[in-house]
């Protein structure tokens, strides 16, 4: 069966501490958080934005965490106070958090995986 694999990577920069950590990551500090975002899918389908089924799902709601949190994305924030209680601000639940947020807008069929790091060394991966 064909299918097709989209990548989208961006960057946003946010401050966040890690509640109860015993180490500095319990104290506010900020990371320039890099996300990987990829979609499968054989199918095509139609999105948001454009009324034909000529997409995977539409680059722009794969990167919808890059923009301003004022405009509903994850840059300039705390995420400690955007994120909901129940995800804390580790890189995974971070991830978790982006998964949970965009598959919402995506149709069933679209496989999607999320990588979040916030150092060059160090990310997570998380899919379903
Ligand atoms: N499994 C996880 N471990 C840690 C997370 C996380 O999200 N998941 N997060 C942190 C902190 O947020 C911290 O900012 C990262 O700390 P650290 O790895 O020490 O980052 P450095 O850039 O300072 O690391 P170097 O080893 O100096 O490059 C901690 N752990
Ligand atoms: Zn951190």
């Amino acid at each position: 069966m064909p299918e097709w694999k989209l990548v989208t990577e961006f960057t946003f920069d946010s401050a966040h501490y890690i509640k109860d950590y015993d180490g500095p990551c319990g104290r506010m500090h900020g990371h320039t958080y890099k996300v990987r975002m990829e979609a499968k899918s054989s199918q095509l389908h139609s999105s948001e934005f454009c009324p034909h089924p000529v997409m995977v799902a539409d680059f722009r709601t794969l990167r919808w965490a890059k923009q301003d949190v004022t405009k509903g994305g994850l840059d300039h924030c705390v995420l400690n106070e955007v994120l909901p209680p129940e995800y804390e601000t580790t890189a995974e639940m971070i991830a978790k958090y982006i998964y949970d947020r965009t598959k919402q807008q995506l149709p069933p069929n679209v496989e999607l995986k999320v990588r979040v790091s916030e150092t060059a060394n160090s990310w997570v991966e998380y899919h379903e």
